[in-house]
Parts: structure tokens; sequence; C-alpha cells
């Protein structure tokens, strides 16, 4: 049977197929950009505002936290983008060569807890958007959000074609007219009257939590990028000034409504366009429960390397739906946050081994069962415990029990110290100096490019 030229610019079902390589910069900056641009950024922007266990912040420290945290953050998206662009191979996998082949899938199984949980918190946010914007059963939207998120992850490089052609221009529109219709009302509530600077560096890592999350999926597109250079670009760029736009914009939707994160869309929908503008970006979320949903099924391939990806996204699919029709998800957020800063010491381990891999020549090995290197993990751990007692985070049980450590050993922070820089630097140094003191691994067998990541 013929095969037509869209279908040969696809995604191959199984890890061993070949990987095209068709994605240029504007492909992926208009991914990243829609990316940063969330339904639950206009609200999340108090976590910046609000930090837990920091005082609150002035507007304007709340802004500049939002710029400087993004603008880490997406370096760092941007930074884990560059493994998938030089081998080909999807996050998880890049992971083999980090940690060995088994160890590899403590992170993919932390990453497919956190991506079902995205991906559900997603659907429940398109539910909510939906039936505010134009009304009807929230099953319905749920239902709706779950068959179109499931579609459009079977044709995933269809997918990012579809953004950058055509939904991108719709959402900068419709943000624009949003924009300027919240930024030309009469003056809102003060946020920050009784704020300070105090608390910056706990809002910066906030902002920079947003963001992170996105660390463990970004090498499953990068992989497809034509040059290693535009897949680091178009993610830091692409998704840094959108997210600074959606967080901007969610303070001065708040500013109307006192501060409610609940009610942040009253005043959008108040807009005489407002209820288009919402639709749009309703239904362009299911790029992020698609960016979930499809991540989940390529990182459970480095478990399950002959499994066919089209059949592991339509069962994930099928469940992160039932379960935005049956879970309480909003407790749940704050679990996503902690799991989130869990990748940021994972990105410095990276960085570190990589540094002395380069200066060492060492090819990278990204066989299924390639050797286990536990003091990697070890350096995880280390970063790891750092941002913890750092920063606690507000989950229950988690943080109340890193809280109870830092009291006994007596440590307290200065405010000043931001756990995700901190736990990205302690854990890149620890993990260099491992790696220094590992002997050599002889023989490298498998090196770059498509074909490396074998089942
Ligand atoms: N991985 C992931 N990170 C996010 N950060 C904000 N929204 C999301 C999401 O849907 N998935």
């Amino acid at each position: 049977m013929a095969v037509s030229a869209s279908e040969r610019d696809e995604v191959a079902p199984t890890l061993d197929g070949p990987v095209p390589r068709s994605l240029g910069f504007l492909d992926q900056g208009a991914f990243w950009a829609n990316l940063g641009v969330s339904l639950l950024g206009f609200a999340g922007v108090l976590a910046v505002l609000q930090p837990a266990g920091a005082p609150p912040l002035t507007v304007a420290a709340a802004v500049v936290a939002t710029v400087v945290g993004t603008a880490i953050g997406s370096a760092m998206v941007g930074l884990s983008a560059i493994p998938g662009a030089r081998t080909g191979a999807p996050a998880m996998v890049v992971l083999r060569d980090l940690f060995g082949g088994v160890l590899s899938w403590i992170p993919s199984v932390l990453n497919v807890v956190q991506l079902i949980g995205w991906g559900t918190f997603e659907l429940v946010v398109i539910a909510q958007a939906g039936t505010l914007a134009l009304g009807g059963p929230t099953w319905a939207w749920v239902v709706g959000a779950g068959v179109v998120t499931t579609l459009l992850t079977l044709r995933p490089l269809g997918m990012l074609r579809l953004l950058r052609r055509v939904v991108t221009i719709l959402v900068a529109i419709s943000v624009a007219y949003l924009a300027w219709w919240l930024f030309t009302r009469p003056t809102g509530a003060d946020l920050g009257d009784r704020g300070s600077w105090s608390g910056f560096w706990a809002g910066t890592d906030a902002a920079i939590a947003v963001a992170v999350s996105w660390i463990p999926v970004a090498s499953d597109y990068s992989r497809h990028s034509k040059r290693v250079s535009t897949a680091f670009t178009s993610a830091t760029i692409g998704y840094g000034v959108t997210q600074v736009l959606c967080f901007v914009v969610g303070l001065a939707a708040l500013s109307l409504v006192g501060g409610d994160g609940d009610a942040v869309f009253a005043p959008m929908l108040a807009a005489p366009l407002g209820v288009l503008a919402l639709l749009v970006l309703t239904v362009r979320e299911t790029d992020q429960s698609f960016a979930n949903v499809y991540s989940t099924a390529v990182s459970a391939q480095n478990l399950v390397p002959r499994a066919d990806r089209r059949v592991l996204s339509l069962a994930i699919g099928a469940l992160i739906t039932v379960l935005a029709l049956g879970v309480t998800i909003d407790d749940y957020a704050v679990f996503l946050a902690v799991i989130g800063s869990v990748f940021v010491p994972l990105l410095g381990v990276g960085v570190g081994e990589a540094l002395v891999a380069h200066r060492r020549g060492r090819a990278m090995d990204l066989s299924r069962w390639a050797p286990s290197r536990p003091l990697m993990v070890l350096a995880w751990v280390v970063g790891l415990v750092v941002y913890q007692l750092i920063n606690p985070g507000g989950a229950p049980v988690w943080s109340d029990a890193w809280s109870a450590l830092r009291e006994a050993i007596g440590f307290a922070p200065p405010s000043w110290l931001s756990a995700s820089l901190t736990s990205f630097l302690v854990a890149g140094l620890v993990a260099a100096a491992f790696a220094a003191l590992e002997p050599r691994r002889s023989a490298p067998r498998a090196s770059t490019a498509a074909g490396a990541a074998t089942p």
C-alpha cells in the first residue's frame, strides 16, 4: 500500500522505527509558545504572588519574579531539549545513558505519574472554562476534550504542524484582545498591598516550577528537530515569552476580581468578544493535554519498547478522561508541583555528567540494558533533598515531613536562596564529581542518532 508523505513524516509506532527530522524553529517555537499560554496560568500566577510558606509579594516583585523565574525555567526546558535533538531519542530513553537502562525506569515512572496527573487536570480545566464560555454539562466537555486529545496524539507531528499553521495566530489574536481589554479597564485592586520583596526567591521558584514540569518531555519533540540549536532556542524563547505574557494578563484579570483565582475568567468574559477569545483558548488547551498523553505513551515505551505508541495513547487518553470525570483534582495540584521539582536536580545531574562525558569524549549508551550508574541516581537524590529542604512546598504529609526534618536539623534557609537554582547546581556538581570518579567505560555500544534507542 502506498504511504503518503504526511504518513512518512510521522513518528514510528515503536521505539526502534525511523525518526523523522522535520521540525524547524517555527514548528517548535509555535508548539512551545502555545504550551506557555495555559488556562491554568492565569490564576496560577497567584503562586508567584503568594508563594507557599513565604511572605506575599508586591505586584512589582511578582512581575520581576515572573520574568526571572520564567527565564530560568524556560532555559532549563531548552537545555533538556538538547539531548533529544542530538540523539534522536525521547526524553526517558536519553536517561538510559545517564542512569543505566533499568534505573532509567525510576524517572520514567515518576514522569508517567506526573503526566497522567497533568493530563487529568487539563481536561478538568478545559471543562470548567468550556462550561463558563458556552454552558452545557461538564461531563460532555470532559469527554469531548478527552476524545479530541486522544485523536491528536495519533499524529503528533501533524499536531505540531497544525499549531504552527493555524492555531498560533488565533491564540495570539485572542490573548492580545484580552490583554487590551483587561489593561484598559478602570484600575482594580492592588493585589500586593500587603506584600514585600522578601519572598522574591520563593515566588521565583514558583514561576520556575510551572516551567520545569516540561523538562522531562522536551526531548520527545526535539528529537524531530532539524537542528540542535533550534531545539534549544525555540523552547527557551517560545515558552519563556508566552509564560510571562500569560502571567501578566492573569495578574491584570485577578486585580479586577480582588485576587479571587476562581473568578479569573469573569473579567475576560465581560469583554464584547470575550466568549470567543476564551473559547479559542479553551479548544487550544487540548495542546497541553495532547502533550501530556503523547509523552506518557513515549515515556512508557522506555519500559515496553515494542508497545505501539498509538495503542498506549488510546489507553492513556481513556484513563485521563475517566479520572477527570471522577476525581477531585484540586488537592493533586500541590503534588504536581512537588513532582515537577524533582526534575530540576535531574536536569542538573544530566548537565553535570554531560560536561565530564564531553571532556572524556565518551559516546552515549542508549541501549535498553545500558549499565546501571547508581552514583548518578545518588547525585539526583542529593539535589532533591537540597530542593525540599530549602522549599518544602505546600503538599500535605510530604511537605510537612520535610519541614519537620528542617526543624530537627536546625536548618533555616535564608530568603534569598532559590531551591531550584541551588538544587540544580548541587546536583550538577555532585554528578560531575561522581562521573569523574567513575571508571572510564570501554567501547560504547551505541552512539547518537535514530536507532540508538534499541528496544
Ligand atoms: N507536564 C506539564 N506541565 C505543565 N505545567 C502546566 N501545565 C502543564 C501540563 O499540562 N503538563
